[in-house]
């Protein structure tokens, strides 16, 4: 029977401390003696993985950065990962150093679902920015304004659908949002509350979620798990890539078969995919194969990116309304005055609605949908204030430490739309807020429509709608607590909506006899 003596345990011993001095001194060498960021002291071998909670990691980063600055550093099986914790940081990196801080991360599970075409995903290569440039070109101000008519419609539809079914509040919302990006990105109009299309974006939209995020799954972190055979069910993540791909495709390439289906039958209906089809009507093969295929990455990534985002974020909405009513009664005076109870509010009438437009500010500040915005990374080595990061580091913008920051809004963790409101009454601006948008070349193409949308239905709710709690015990902002995940959302909560009276509610069934 082989023995293993004293002296070849001490072999090995000192052979894995030489290991780990050279791996020591590599490191050394290569950040020329500067240090990382500070944070939180490595162990060997899984390094910060115990600081990294898996829930609310905001919340940990921000209490983190209060004792060690606003850039922190992370050590995870030797990967670096930088949360950077103030505006200004974020914007020094993530936008003026936009040329080296504009990747993303290889993510296992993403490639293993073959989600590379995403555009949120995509690598900072050529056909990112091809993708880009379409959404850029196709989501601008101007296009936005001329979607103005559809929004409205999309608003007044949801008004009906909760007079006539008020509990299913959130799915009223998916289905919106669903709808709007579907008949936006390819003139489809949805069929009832279980289109197959805006199922595909919403469970795709959900496995993302769940796995995406660098650490959301094993495989994130132990990326050799993703060769385990499927023959070992409980470990193998194939039947999921399987999956994850399958739903993947339907969402890249079904609607996009829809509008060369109706453009052949004579019945398309304007839409960004049309205008962009018709653009590449000039185009030889091969390159209008490939523009076609550019069109399908940015359209699908735009239904995908866009439906969850926005409906979460609405969600939250009501959440503080039903924490503050007097909110209500406040907008619906402001609201009462613009429109006298005539008609429904419109976009246009936005720059007269200033405590409107600041509850929409505030949900969003104080409920930032994605806390940790979506992970950029380096493509290059780089010094930040003596600080060393990286080629290859993750680097995530902690937005819940810059919109929670006690200096910038007071009592940071209260939802006070009041604070965008100048003396005057007229509404402050605050560039800060478009942190929940992120920085740089890798800012939400959507963020224009995103901005409309989030107005629209807020004004039109407020106007002829009033949302209650429900039954349940209260306490206060701790009844309505909020998801930890990547998106974060408000758990399911209690509520009733009501028109506000009468005549709110016969506007509402004249408006949709009028469509
Ligand atoms: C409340 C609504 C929304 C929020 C809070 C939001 C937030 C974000 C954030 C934080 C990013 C990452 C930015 C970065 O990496 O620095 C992003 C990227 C993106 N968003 Fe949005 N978004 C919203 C709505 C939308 C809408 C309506 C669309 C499409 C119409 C959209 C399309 C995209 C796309 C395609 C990307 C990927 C950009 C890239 O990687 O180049 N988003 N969004």
């Amino acid at each position: 029977m082989p023995v293993i003596s004293l002296t070849s345990t001490l072999d090995i011993l000192v052979l894995v401390a030489s290991f780990a001095a050279l791996l020591v001194v590599r490191d050394y060498q290569m950040r020329r003696g500067l240090p990382y960021p500070p944070g939180p002291r490595p162990l060997p071998l899984i390094g910060n993985l115990l600081d990294i909670p898996k829930e609310f990691s905001w919340l940990s980063y921000t209490q983190l950065s209060r004792t060690h600055g606003d850039v922190l550093s992370f050590h995870v099986f030797g990967k670096v990962i930088v949360v950077l914790n103030s505006f200004k940081a974020s914007k020094d990196l993530l936008e003026r150093r936009g040329d080296i801080y504009s990747d993303r991360p290889v993510v296992p599970s993403v490639e293993m679902m073959k989600w590379e075409w995403i555009v949120t995903f995509s690598r900072y290569t050529e056909s990112w920015r091809l993708a880009r440039k379409l959404l850029d070109r196709s989501l601008r101000p101007a296009v936005i304004a001329a979607y103005r008519p559809l929004l409205q419609t999309k608003a007044h539809v949801l008004l009906t659908q909760l007079l006539a079914n008020p509990d299913e509040l959130e799915a009223h919302l998916y289905h919106m949002t669903g709808s709007l990006m579907l008949a936006m990105g390819y003139g489809y109009e949805v069929n009832g509350i279980n289109d197959p299309k805006v199922n595909a974006s919403k469970n795709l939209a959900k496995l993302v979620g769940e796995t995406a995020l660098p650490g959301a799954v094993l495989v994130n972190d132990l990326p050799f798990l993703r060769y385990i055979p499927e023959w070992l069910p409980w470990f193998s993540y194939k039947p999921l890539a399987r999956y994850g791909y399958d739903i993947g495709q339907e969402v890249l390439h079904r609607p996009m078969e829809f509008v060369r289906e109706t453009i052949l039958n004579g019945s398309a209906q304007p839409s960004l995919a049309l205008d962009n089809l018709q653009e590449t009507e000039k185009l030889e093969e091969p390159g209008r194969e490939m523009a076609e295929e550019v069109i399908a990455r940015a359209l699908g990534s735009l239904d995908l990116a866009g439906t969850e985002t926005t409906a979460s974020s609405l969600m939250s909405f009501f959440v503080a309304a039903l924490l503050r009513p007097e909110v209500q009664t406040i907008a619906q005076e402001e609201l009462d005055a613009v429109t006298r109870r005539e008609r429904l509010p419109t976009i246009e009438d936005r720059s007269r609605l200033p405590f409107v437009d600041a509850v929409c500010k505030e949900v969003t500040r104080w409920r930032p949908v994605v806390p940790l915005g979506v992970p950029h990374a380096t493509t290059e080595d780089d010094v930040y204030e003596g600080f060393f990061i990286p080629k290859g580091a993750i680097v995530m913008v902690n937005q819940w430490a810059i919109l929670h920051d006690p200096v910038m809004y007071p009592e940071p963790d209260s939802f006070k739309p009041e604070r965008f409101i100048n003396p005057d009454g007229s509404l402050r601006e605050d560039p800060v807020l478009t942190t929940i948008f992120g920085f740089g070349k890798r800012i939400c193409p959507g963020r224009h429509l995103a901005d409309a949308t989030f107005f629209i239905v807020v004004a039109s709710f407020l106007s002829v709608f009033n949302i209650k709690k429900g039954n349940g015990t209260d306490r206060g902002s701790d009844t309505y607590p909020f998801t930890g995940s990547g998106v974060s959302v408000p758990c399911p909560f209690t509520y009733t909506i009501i028109p506000r009276d009468r005549r709110a509610e016969e506007f509402i069934v004249g408006n949709a006899q009028e469509r």
